[in-house]
Order: C-alpha cells, then sequence, then structure tokens
C-alpha cells in the first residue's frame, strides 16, 4: 500500500511530509530513517507527520534522518502551515507540537510568519548536563546556549569560512554538556540586524537552513550584546527574519516552497538501522 507525500523546503532545509489525519500510521524510527535516506528512500533533512488535532489545526511531529524525534522545526513549521491555510482558504493558523501551540501567519508578500514562542534560557531547559551560566558556555569558543523547544548551542565566529564544521559539528552536537545532545550553530555578525549562520543539526547533520536555529541564534547574539532584537539571518539557502518581541516570544519570517508530490511504498517490516547519508565534510 503507497503512502502519500508531498516535498518541500524553507531556504533548502527540505522535508517529506505525510498526512496522516485520514488514519493514523505512527511512523516508526526506522520508517522516518528509510524516508530521509537520499539514497535508499526519498531523502530530506526532516521527515514531518501531519497528526489530527481537537484544539488546533493540526499536530506535528518531527523526525530527523537518524529517526530521532525533535521538539521544533521552524522551517518545516513554516511548510505545514502552507498547507494548512491553502486548504482552510484561511491566512493564519496553529499547530500544535510537542513544544507548544505555534501560531503561523501569512503576510502579503506571501512570506509565512511563526510565533516560535519565547525561548528557554536556563541550563536545565535548553537542556545542560550541569548547572551553568547559557549566555557563555564553559567550552572552548563560549558557546552560548537556548531553546527552541530543542537545543541549541551558538559559535561566535570571526570566519564563517574557516570554521572546520565537519569536525566540530558532531564533536559538539555529541558532548556530554547536551543530555539529548544538540543543534550547533556558528554565526558571524555582520552588522547588529545582520547575521550569517550556518547550522550542523542534532541527527541531520550540515543543513542549508535551520528555522529554530536562527532564533535561537538571534537570541544569543542579543543577549551577548552582537545584535538588536531584529535581524536577517542569512544562511547558506536563503534568508529568514528573526524579532525578538518585547513580550518575549520570536518570530521567524521566511518562504515556504512546494517541490513536488509524490507516492511511496512505506516498508511494514523494521528495518535495519539504515545508515546516515555521509554528510559531506563542510
Ligand atoms: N535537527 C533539529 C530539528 C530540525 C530543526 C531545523 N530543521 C529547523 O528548521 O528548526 C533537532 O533535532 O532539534
Amino acid at each position: 500500500m503507497s503512502t502519500a507525500f508531498v516535498k518541500m523546503h524553507g531556504c533548502g532545509n527540505d522535508f517529506v511530509i505525510l498526512d496522516e489525519r485520514a488514519g493514523s500510521r505512527a511512523l516508526s524510527p526506522e520508517q522516518a530513517a528509510f524516508l530521509a535516506n537520499r539514497h535508499t528512500g526519498i531523502g530530506c533533512d526532516q521527515v514531518i507527520a501531519i497528526q489530527p488535532c481537537s484544539t488546533a489545526d493540526a499536530f506535528m511531529r518531527i523526525w530527523n534522518p537518524d529517526g530521532s524525534e525533535a521538539g521544533a522545526c521552524g522551517n518545516a513549521t513554516r511548510c505545514v502551515a502552507d498547507i494548512l491555510m491553502r486548504e482552510a482558504g484561511r491566512e493564519a493558523v496553529t499547530i500544535r507540537t510537542v513544544s507548544g501551540d505555534l501560531h503561523a501567519i501569512r503576510g502579503a508578500d506571501g512570506l509565512i510568519t511563526v510565533d516560535m514562542g519565547p525561548p528557554r534560557l536556563d541550563w536545565a531547559d535548553v537542556p545542560l548536563a550541569e548547572p551553568m551560566d547559557t549566555l557563555r558556555l564553559g567550552l572552548p569558543g563560549e558557546p552560548a546556549a537556548a531553546s527552541m523547544g530543542n537545543p541549541h548551542a551558538t559559535f561566535f565566529v570571526p570566519d564563517l569560512d574557516a570554521v572546520p564544521i565537519g569536525r566540530l559539528g558532531p564533536e559538539m552536537e555529541h558532548h556530554p554538556i547536551f543530555p539529548q545532545r544538540a543543534n550547533i550553530g556558528f554565526a558571524h555578525i555582520i552588522n547588529p540586524e545582520t547575521i550569517r549562520l550556518k547550522v550542523w543539526e542534532r541527527g541531520a547533520g550540515l543543513t542549508l537552513a535551520c528555522g529554530s536555529g536562527a532564533c535561537a541564534t538571534l537570541v544569543n547574539a542579543h543577549r551577548r550584546g552582537l545584535a538588536q532584537r531584529r535581524a536577517q539571518v542569512i544562511v547558506d539557502g536563503g534568508t529568514l527574519t528573526i524579532a525578538w518581541r518585547d513580550d518575549g516570544h520570536v518570530l521567524m519570517t521566511g518562504p515556504a516552497v512546494t517541490a513536488f508530490h509524490g507516492e511511496i511504498a512505506l516498508p511494514k517490516v523494521p528495518l535495519a538501522k539504515v545508515p546516515l547519508a555521509k554528510v559531506p565534510a563542510a
């Protein structure tokens, strides 16, 4: 029996999105890894399931290519919002995730703004393995840390292209200070309203964009006095506008693009652990 999906991306951060509202399928981690694999499956940075929800427009689940589940995915949230808005003929929807309800609106320019909620800045909420100042972790490079419903560390660097991300990324992703691992952002402050960012994503590797990473980076940059409360975050796949509102909520604005629709036969039996596609050294 084949399964319909839609392939979408936000600034090149790409997704396979399954609509489970007709009948819950509850993907296994192995099936998610199969779908995400760029050699043996469809290929994407995250697999997304849209599921029924009685008190929001839909529930959204997020899997990384290694089969791990995540509590936030900014770029995919815009894509799911686009689907729901088009279906309902509305320009505003609410998507529930394990980290809370996310309100999305479409602007006159067609870009989608998601209220990603407030950042979590206490060490226990990132989470970190021990009490620590999240503004400057006691690690080489002194990254800042924040959660947007998923853990992020931000390294501020003078020259982004000189950073050995292929080595530092996985090293920090798996550092024991991050009991749930972490997404590792490398940010260069061009000016207080413009930041260039690359993210080694937890469970996915280097991606062309990371929406929750852009939010965490703006928050951490402002906390360090390096950026205003609103900035353009330039990622390899495009530009996101991030604003940390005075009420503490972080707004992320950017595109949501449909690449194609398709069908695939989902293997029923648990698959042997699908090898993570080798992430090209940065
Ligand atoms: N790898 C992330 C999930 C996807 C985040 C990213 N694609 C975004 O747009 O926020 C994690 O494990 O927390």
